[in-house]
């Protein structure tokens, strides 16, 4: 049986020099889990306007459900403006309000997340009270939550994300965000600390980090599984942390052991960074 999994938050349009690539993290997430054969869908939001035409048209060329993305009559589709002079450290600015920020809860996407495997949500589309409301009534339900911190500066308020880390199952991190953590808490900013300090606190069960061409790592219970990564020539960076965690999902509900769940998070991730955007179009034997 196909896994059903539900991601909440942002799409976008990356606007990059070169021109505009589809994107935005539970977006790009959402289209590898369906490249990797889930059932994967989207609960977002797009303006009544041409951009927001063009991002659906572009799923439906995927054949990628639709059906719980909503259509905001007030707010635009959302775009970000990429900066990839350095193609290992993107800057996004990333403009608001969108109509991202206001996905209204309904019954259909309460029950959408209800009946899924897993639930994905990360911090900047709810940097406005319309989708944070949602996503907190959301969370309430008896699902694997996954919550990709994702921090986009300015847009992430830390007591926010505690209160999310009391509804978080599996985290995932960057190396940045990590000593974020641990600046927070006021701790040692090594993975074993701000892991063990996580496991004490908060119900989370299992703890990702990637660390860029570093690798990435593991911890469960304890214990700690780390890769080197895969070494690839990058093309940029958008999109490598969601493949990674599309890569984690897929392998992770089919109950694969933790090590080739992480090899396969690491491969998925470097691919991604091997090509331009976050959505590149593949099929699971190019990875
Ligand atoms: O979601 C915010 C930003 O992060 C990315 O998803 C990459 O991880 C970009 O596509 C987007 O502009």
């Amino acid at each position: 049986m196909q896994h059903k999994v539900v991601i909440f938050g942002e799409m976008l349009w990356d606007c990059l020099p070169s021109g505009p690539v589809p994107g935005g993290a539970p977006m790009n997430v959402t289209l590898n889990l369906h490249q990797l054969g889930l059932n994967s869908r989207l609960i977002s939001a797009i303006g009544n306007d041409e951009d927001g035409q063009k991002l659906i048209d572009f799923l439906q060329t995927f054949d990628l459900p639709v059906d719980l993305i909503q259509v905001n009559e007030e707010h635009e589709t959302s775009k970000v403006l990429v900066n990839d002079d350095d193609p290992e450290n993107i800057k996004y600015t990333i403009v608001s309000p969108v109509a991202w920020d206001f996905i209204q809860w309904n019954n259909t996407i309460s029950q959408a997340v209800a009946e899924s495997e897993a639930f994905v949500f990360g911090t900047l589309a709810v940097r406005n009270a319309g989708s944070l409301i949602t996503l907190l009534k959301l969370l309430h339900h008896n699902t694997l939550r996954i919550f990709d911190a994702n921090f986009r500066p300015p847009f992430y308020d830390f007591e926010l994300v505690v209160v999310i880390l009391g509804f978080t199952d599996i985290l995932k991190i960057n190396e940045d965000e990590l000593v974020i953590f641990a600046d927070y808490f006021d701790i040692d900013p090594s993975v074993e600390s701000v892991c063990s300090h996580l496991d004490q606190h908060f119900p989370i069960d299992l703890i990702c980090v990637t660390q860029g061409s570093k690798g990435a790592l593991i911890y469960k219970g304890g214990k700690i599984i780390s890769h080197e990564g895969y070494k690839v020539k990058v093309a940029d960076s958008i999109g490598a942390g969601d493949a990674f965690l599309s890569g984690f999902i897929k392998t992770y509900l089919d109950k694969q052991p933790l090590d080739q769940v992480l090899d396969f998070a690491c491969k998925l991730g470097a691919f991604v960074a091997s090509k331009k955007g976050g959505t590149p179009r593949y099929e699971i034997t190019d990875i």
